[in-house]
Formats: C-alpha cells, structure tokens, sequence
C-alpha cells in the first residue's frame, strides 16, 4: 500500500471544488487518512517546491500557493502516486485529457487546481512538510466498517 499527498491549490478552494475533487479520490476506492483547511508558510511553500527552486516562475509559485486557504490530504491506497497523477492530468491544462481534473476544470498552468506527489520518496517529503504524524488515522482505522449495534 502506498501514501500520496494532495492539495487542492488555492484556486480550487476559491472556487468551491474541495468536495468535487475528494469525490473523486473516494469513488476511486483510495482511503483518505488526513484532510485540513490552511494556509501554507512561506516556509512550507519553499520547502515543497524545492526542485523548482531555480525556476523563473519560483516566485510567483511561491506567492499563488500561499495567497489563500489550501485543502491539505493524505490518502492510501495500491498505486496511489501513479494513480493520482492520472486522475489529475497534465500540468498545462491544454494537454490534459477530458476526465482528469485539469481536462475538466482548469484552464491556466499556473492556476492548475491540485497538486499530487510525483514519487513515493516526494510523498513522504511532503506529508512530513505540512503534517504531524498524530494528525493522520492508519489506514486499518480508514478502512475499518461502521457496525450496527
Ligand atoms: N513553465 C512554467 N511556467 C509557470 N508555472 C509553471 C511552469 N512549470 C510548472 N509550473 C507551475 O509549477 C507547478 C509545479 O510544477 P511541476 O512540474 O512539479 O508540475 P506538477 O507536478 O504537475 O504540479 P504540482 O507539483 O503542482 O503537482 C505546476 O503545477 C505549475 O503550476
């Protein structure tokens, strides 16, 4: 089993596609073990886009992911990087084939709705960067069936 971060960007939390875009995770069958509401650090911001550090575009990377609320996940699951990556499409909105994310919402690269981790090693960076450990329930508990009484 696999973790994966995901974070509905800026734009996607103005415009109302949390539960949208969490739809689609949990109809897919992935088990979501964190989820919150914040504003990212300027820290933070750096600290996840590190690779892009040298990039002309870092600045305002930086500055459009920490100008509003995000919507913060982990989520477990079989190939839950791969698949994740998929259902979210290509970074440029142009390339992203109708059904994923990107192809149905966005329009701009630079306001491309979500983020997903593109490695197993990138997952675990990230969750380390914007979680604590006690904040996310095992995937036994994600998992675990509501019994009557
Ligand atoms: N050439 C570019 N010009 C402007 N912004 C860019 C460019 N390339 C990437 N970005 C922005 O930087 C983000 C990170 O780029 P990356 O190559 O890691 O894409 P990604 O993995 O699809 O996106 P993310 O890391 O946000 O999930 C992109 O989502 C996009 O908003």
């Amino acid at each position: 089993m696999e973790k994966t971060f995901l974070m509905v960007k800026p734009d996607g939390v103005q415009r109302g596609l949390i539960g949208e875009i969490v739809t689609r995770f949990e109809k897919k069958g992935l088990k979501l073990l964190a989820g919150k509401i914040m504003v990212v650090t300027e820290e933070q911001a750096k600290t996840h886009y590190i690779e892009h550090e040298s990039k002309p575009f870092f600045g305002s990377l930086i500055s459009y992911i920490t100008s509003g609320p995000v919507f913060a996940m982990v989520w477990e699951g079989k190939d839950s990087v791969a698949l994740t990556r998929s259902m979210i499409g290509a970074t440029k909105p142009t390339d992203a084939a109708p059904g994923t994310i990107r192809g149905d919402y966005a329009v701009e690269m630079s306001r491309n709705l979500i983020h997903g981790s593109d490695s197993v090693e990138s997952a675990e960076r990230e969750i380390a960067n914007m979680f604590k450990a006690d904040e996310l329930v095992s995937y036994e508990q994600a998992t675990a069936k509501w019994l009557y009484e």
